[in-house]
């Protein structure tokens, strides 16, 4: 398949805008050998039909954190960092079971239909390189982050040792990236600073520094949990808010992935929004580690941009689509306490994860859609079918026939999982084969 020019036929579904997808039903959809859409062509007569849909972005994933997927009991954000995450990211020195952890998190990510994904690592280098090298043979596309660290907040068995070090690790690892993928095509270094508790002030305005000398991107967590904004208040008492310490340190520009964003203030928001960075919505996490309900509504209406994140292993699955209906469902509750039109619609949950996402990873004029010109990015949905369950088709999503195209997206949206998504390319790739 790589290499070769290859022609899919079938029906096509991927988001037009936040409010309505498009279905593009007996189509032809023509890629070239570098993995590009070169023709889109309606109203073939096909004897085959698929159904293939968008490409999913995680677009805030802690690769090394994915063993503990599930395992957070009633831990909150500071404890569940002390007690499960920073001893098991640690632990990921050892490149053998790096290697063990982090093929096993890209084989789940790929097989639930995440074509990008947003890794943090860990601060060892090796073995993030290691997750740079993984995710450019297995064929996803990936932005890999070697997490900074440089304050007493965490212990001394899991520390950068200074702001010096952090920094020049960081860029060990830019330049082992370059060294693999020099134009970037698939894999990406992205400067992370763990969160503001984590880092020091010299070590932020460092790495403030290397994003404007390397224009790479840039993640780390914002005002997920009561506590963390209380601590930063007392770390950082001369700035104006959470946001305005990233800002004062350069931390904040349009390439700047911020996940959670619970707790942002009116103000804070528009500062985000003037700096144009991005929002990644983790509401499995924000749940699971009892972070509180984020207000997607709010965010997109003042016009900032919203991507999808797992936030694995705060967020208890790898599953992106999870993550949608964590979001649908994490809004409904918004509007539960009084504001009804906080309610997000299947549409717009997809939107997040496919166009959305790739908006706030910066990729939106390569992948999201499909578009002549963008890159085949996309994963095959097998919905069961009622009738043929008698011929051994176990249907995952039971399709008794008369559902409306809107309707069978809806029910893959709450019942599919990595079982419906039976095949995946990234960049024109077979990533994921068929399985019977
Ligand atoms: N959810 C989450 N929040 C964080 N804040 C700082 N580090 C982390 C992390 O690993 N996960
Ligand atoms: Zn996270």
């Amino acid at each position: 398949m790589e290499g070769q020019r290859t022609l899919f036929l079938g029906t096509f579904v991927h988001c037009q805008n936040l409010d309505s997808l498009e279905y593009f039903h007996d189509t032809g959809v023509f890629v070239d050998e570098k993995g590009t859409i070169v023709a889109v062509k309606q109203r073939c007569n096909l004897t085959i039909a698929v159904e293939t849909v968008m490409p999913e972005l995680d677009s805030h994933i802690h690769a090394s954190q994915y063993p503990n997927a599930g395992i957070f009991g009633k831990t909150t954000l500071l404890d569940w960092l002390n007690k499960y995450t920073f001893p098991l990211e640690a632990s990921l020195a050892d490149t053998d079971k790096a290697k063990k952890v982090y093929t096993r998190c890209i084989e789940r990510t790929l097989s639930h239909g995440t074509t990008t994904a947003a890794y943090y690592a860990t601060i060892s280098v090796p073995s993030t390189n290691l997750l740079a090298d993984l995710c450019l043979s297995f064929g996803q596309r990936a932005f890999i982050g070697r997490v900074c660290m440089d304050t007493d907040l965490q212990p001394d068995f899991y520390r950068d040792s200074s702001a010096e070090s952090a920094l020049a690790d960081t860029k060990a690892t830019i330049a082992h990236i370059a060294s693999i993928d020099p134009t970037h095509s698939l894999i990406c270094p992205i400067i992370t600073p763990r969160f503001a508790p984590s880092c020091s002030s010299p070590l932020m305005h460092s790495l403030g520094a290397l994003q404007k000398e390397t224009n790479l991107p840039i993640q780390t967590h914002i005002s997920e949990n009561k506590n963390e904004n209380e601590l930063v208040k007392k770390l950082f008492p001369d700035a104006a808010s959470y946001t305005d310490v990233y800002d004062s340190h350069g931390l904040l520009c349009p390439k700047t992935i911020l996940a959670h964003a619970v707790h942002i203030t009116e103000e804070e928001a528009a500062l985000i929004k003037k700096r144009q960075a991005k929002i990644s919505h983790c509401p499995a996490s924000n749940s699971a580690i009892t972070s509180g309900t984020a207000k997607v509504r709010w965010m997109l209406e003042k016009g900032l941009d919203v991507g999808l994140g797992t936030d694995m292993s705060g967020g208890y699955s790898a599953s992106i689509l999870e993550a949608a209906r964590q979001a649908l469902l994490v809004s409904r509750h918004v509007a539960m306490g009084g504001d009804d039109k906080a309610k997000l619609s299947i549409e717009e949950v997809l939107y997040l994860a496919t166009r959305g996402g790739a908006k706030v990873v910066g990729l939106e004029d390569k992948i999201g859609g499909f578009e002549v010109g963008k890159e085949w990015d996309a994963q095959l949905i097998a919905l069961g079918s009622v009738d043929n369950e008698s011929k051994g088709d176990k249907g995952l999503v039971d399709i008794f026939g008369w559902e409306s195209w809107e309707e069978k997206i809806a029910k893959w949206v709450f019942n599919g999982d990595d079982r419906t998504t039976s095949a995946v390319w990234v960049k024109g790739r077979l990533v994921v084969h068929e399985r019977q």
